[in-house]
């Protein structure tokens, strides 16, 4: 009898892979494959702790113990650079967000009848899981989920999917309901009572028409350092402050004690507001209204930091523009920033801190760097997702 086939690794999608390329779903490094198909679990599994998963899109690895977790987040990012035949100085330990430390996440919901199902997608599919447990959630979010079940009875439309946005901010929750419909004296009174019993932050509701706030008490904040920036609906924070913070340490780290730094793709100033202290930073971001918070936040701290809505697909920073900076922050889109790094092998910067949250773009555009002449000195594997197979990372370029 043989002790059958051995996985050696977990896919980019989550499946386990033995040597010879064979894909298992469900499988985890150190459990073998019997000649029946049957999966003989090894020492990496860990007993799922939610009764969702499988089902919910949520999570994809909750049957993987911590250590090959971290393993499979450090693995793509490596993974992905060895596939560009890009070298690394160093490939550090990733680091994982905790359980229930997710302070953003983008729902669905559907009516169907009297029954309001409210959830992540279904694995690959439309169907919405209905949540009545999430280990992934901060608790004052998922807190909100049977409120929001009970809401959506009176102001969701039959058969129509509902986008239910929920984010953690310094005031308290906000909460983005879209594609609800809120006519009559009823849905209106019923939005207020639910916003005032659950002390939102802002509740704000499209019906098709675009984004119309129903309750604000004052203009919502999210902080950085002593830094309160008033953000608009929804805006794009990185979702765990764990992995915002390992992000944030790793910038801190790459850039070093340059004086003046970019911050290209900012958002709302996580890095340029993160790094400000002692120094001139200058921010470019293409929402209009994510820089337009962050050049109220930097002015009104009377910090050094210059903001430009910018472009920075079709009109990245050149390299006499690139000149002036001792260090430049990226952290683009899942497309990465192959316009902007090909600007930057023709630049004089001396450090590159690379924020991605995606392996793939961030290995293309590192492939670029370094025949441009930069190394890639270390790179932090960040699993931001936790139990999920979305992987992010920062690294540092240097010449
Ligand atoms: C991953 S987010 C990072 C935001 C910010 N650095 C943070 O950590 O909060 C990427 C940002 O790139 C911006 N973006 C996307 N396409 C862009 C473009 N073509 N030009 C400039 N900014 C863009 C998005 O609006 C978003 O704010």
């Amino acid at each position: 009898m043989t002790d059958g086939d051995l996985i050696e690794r977990i896919a980019a999608r989550g499946d386990g892979v033995t040597a010879d390329g064979r894909h298992v779903a469900g499988g985890v490094p150190g459990d073998r494959v019997a000649a029946d198909g049957a999966l003989i679990p090894g020492p990496n599994r860990a007993e799922p702790i939610c009764r969702h998963f499988g089902k919910c899109g949520g999570c994809q690895l909750q049957h993987v113990a911590e250590v090959a977790l971290a393993d499979f987040v450090r693995d793509r990012v490596a993974g992905a650079l060895a596939g560009q035949e890009v070298a690394c100085g160093e490939v550090r330990p990733a680091l994982l967000s905790p359980p229930q430390s997710r302070r953003r996440a983008a729902l669905s919901a559907l009516r169907a009848g009297k029954q309001i199902t409210v959830g992540f997608n279904a694995a690959q599919s439309n169907q919405i899981v209905d949540m009545r447990e999430c280990p992934l959630l901060a608790p004052d979010l998922f807190a909100l989920i049977g409120p929001i079940r009970d809401l959506l009875g009176t102001i969701a439309p039959q058969r129509r999917p509902v986008k239910v946005k929920l984010q953690m901010l310094d005031q308290g929750a906000e909460v983005v309901l879209e594609g609800v419909r809120a006519e009559g004296l009823d849905a209106v009174m019923a939005l207020q009572d639910f916003a005032g019993a659950h002390s939102l932050a802002r509740l704000a509701i499209d019906q098709g028409d675009g984004l119309e706030t129903i309750w604000q008490p004052e203009p919502p904040t999210v902080r950085f350092g002593d830094i309160a920036v008033e953000v608009p609906p929804f805006a794009f924070l990185q979702a765990t402050a764990a992995g915002q913070a390992a992000l944030v340490d790793a910038a801190r780290e790459a850039i070093g004690d340059a004086p003046a730094v970019a911050d290209l793709f900012a958002g709302v100033g996580t890095f340029a507001l993160s790094v400000q202290a002692g120094r001139k930073v200058y921010a470019a971001e293409g929402a209009r209204d994510a820089i337009a918070a962050l050049t109220g936040a930097a002015n009104r701290a009377r910090t050094l930091v210059a903001t430009e809505h910018r472009d920075l697909f079709r009109r990245p920073l050149v390299p006499a523009e690139l000149g002036r900076f001792g260090a430049v922050i990226l952290d683009p889109p899942r497309a990465g920033a192959e316009e902007q790094v090909k600007q930057l092998t023709a630049s004089a910067v001396p450090a590159i801190a690379y924020v991605s949250c995606n392996p793939a773009s961030f290995a293309r555009d590192a492939k670029l760097l370094v025949a441009g002449g930069y190394r890639l000195d270390w790179v932090r594997p960040v699993g931001q997702f936790r139990w999920s197979t979305h992987v992010e990372l920062a690294g540092r370029f240097s010449r």
